[in-house]
């Protein structure tokens, strides 16, 4: 096997944290709204802190127990990184008992080296209650990925996954009751250590890699939704009415249009801000008319349309008048005071996988042009 110097590998593994401490540091002054950065920049920053503790006490020739300090930078970084997941995935943060538990192995490793001398016991120490930390934080990471599968977190979980299972092959290895040549046991930590400096490189970029990823989710959010009332926006709901179409599921999608009857007169009587007020309240009662898995968009202008995935056969015209009682009953607040419209709504029910999105938009359309030419304020049906 070939021999590789521990030391070589701590100033490797120093100058790889620091590297990381810094580039997470910038990325948390520049995101100011992440704040899982800054407990991940102060994960590797412990690292490298620890480690040029551990170099200088090195270089002075300080007690040996001085060196045992450098254990300690796993340990806090296993804390911080699983704060920082906790953060970043919006969970609750109860810190106090990690955070006791760590400050509790802390001093415990340090007066172990002390008084003892030796430092295999507070490596073994640290590396155990590392792995310890590192297993919320996998299983946090597991979850996150299951409830919404991508690489960056795939790569993160995998990275805490493999690092647990090496600070624990650690820990037992520094033990001289299971490796009682010392030598040996020096050389399969050197290896593990060449794993952890692997594994935190890959957690770092899994780190940069999720905040990507997020940052590119809200892009992709803004770009859906529509700005006056937080609806879908009409490149969203084409989206989204091919798809559903695609699935091709037993009950195929119905769709509504729906149009505001007469709005220019709002506009022109009140203004275009009380306009923008009535369609804005509009949008609030179709969300609350609606079920969680029922989409509401805004096309433009006084046009919405809503897509139901699953409905009865036959409910069509149920479902249309929902829609235009909720909209005709209510009195939407303006500067203006409260104001009532009515709307005029076209429904089509999708004729099955094979129908075009803008075919099923077409015909919901025509229907709402008749509801229209037949007085407004109703319910038509397409053909
Ligand atoms: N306040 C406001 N008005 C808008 C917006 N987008 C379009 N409009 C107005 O909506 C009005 C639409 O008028 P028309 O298409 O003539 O339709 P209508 O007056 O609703 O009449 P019918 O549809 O025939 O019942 C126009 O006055 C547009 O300026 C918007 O974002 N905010």
């Amino acid at each position: 096997m070939q021999t590789l110097q521990v030391d070589t590998l701590l100033s490797v593994y120093q100058l790889v944290t620091a590297m990381l401490a810094l580039a997470t540091l910038g990325g948390a002054w520049h995101l100011k709204s992440e704040r899982a950065l800054w407990l991940w920049a102060g994960a590797f920053g412990a690292s490298a802190l620890t480690q040029t503790v551990r170099a200088l006490a090195f270089a002075v020739e300080a007690p040996r127990a001085w060196y045992a300090v450098g254990h300690l930078g796993g340990l806090i970084s296993a804390l911080l990184v699983m704060l920082g997941l906790r953060v970043f995935l919006g969970q609750r943060l109860r810190c106090r008992g990690p955070v006791a538990f760590t400050a509790l192995v802390a001093v415990a490793a340090l007066v172990l080296a002390a008084a003892t001398g030796h430092l295999w016991a507070s490596l073994s120490l640290t590396l155990l209650a590392s792995a310890l930390l590192t297993a919320p934080a996998m299983r946090a990471a597991q979850q996150a990925w299951r409830a919404q599968p991508g690489f960056p977190m795939l790569l993160m979980a995998t990275a805490l996954a493999v690092s647990a299972g090496v600070e624990l092959a650690r820990a037992c290895v520094m033990l001289p009751w299971v490796v009682p040549d010392r030598a040996l046991a020096t050389q399969y930590n050197a290896w593990g250590l060449l794993a952890t400096i692997g594994l935190v490189i890959a957690q770092g970029l899994a780190m940069l890699l999720l905040l990507q990823d997020r940052a590119l989710r809200r892009i992709e959010q803004l770009i859906e939704v529509d700005v006056l009332t937080g609806l879908l926006n009409r490149r969203g709901f084409d989206e989204r009415l091919r798809r559903l179409l695609q699935r091709g599921a037993e009950q195929p999608p119905v769709l509504a249009l729906l149009d505001v009857d007469h709005f220019k007169r709002i506009n022109d009587t009140h203004g275009h801000a009380v306009g923008d007020a009535v369609l804005s309240g509009i949008g609030e009662r179709l969300r609350e008319t609606l079920r969680p898995f029922d989409l509401a968009v805004r096309l433009g202008g006084e046009e919405f349309a809503v897509i139901w995935a699953q409905a009865e056969p036959g409910d069509e015209a149920r479902l249309g008048e929902r829609l235009r009682e909720a909209v005709g009953t209510a009195a939407f607040p303006t500067a203006a005071g409260p104001l009532a419209v009515t709307v005029s709504v076209g429904v089509a029910r999708a004729r099955g996988a094979n129908e075009a999105p803008e075919a099923v938009f077409s015909r919901a359309d025509a229907a709402l042009y008749d509801a229209k030419r037949a007085g407004r304020d109703r319910v038509q049906l397409a053909a």
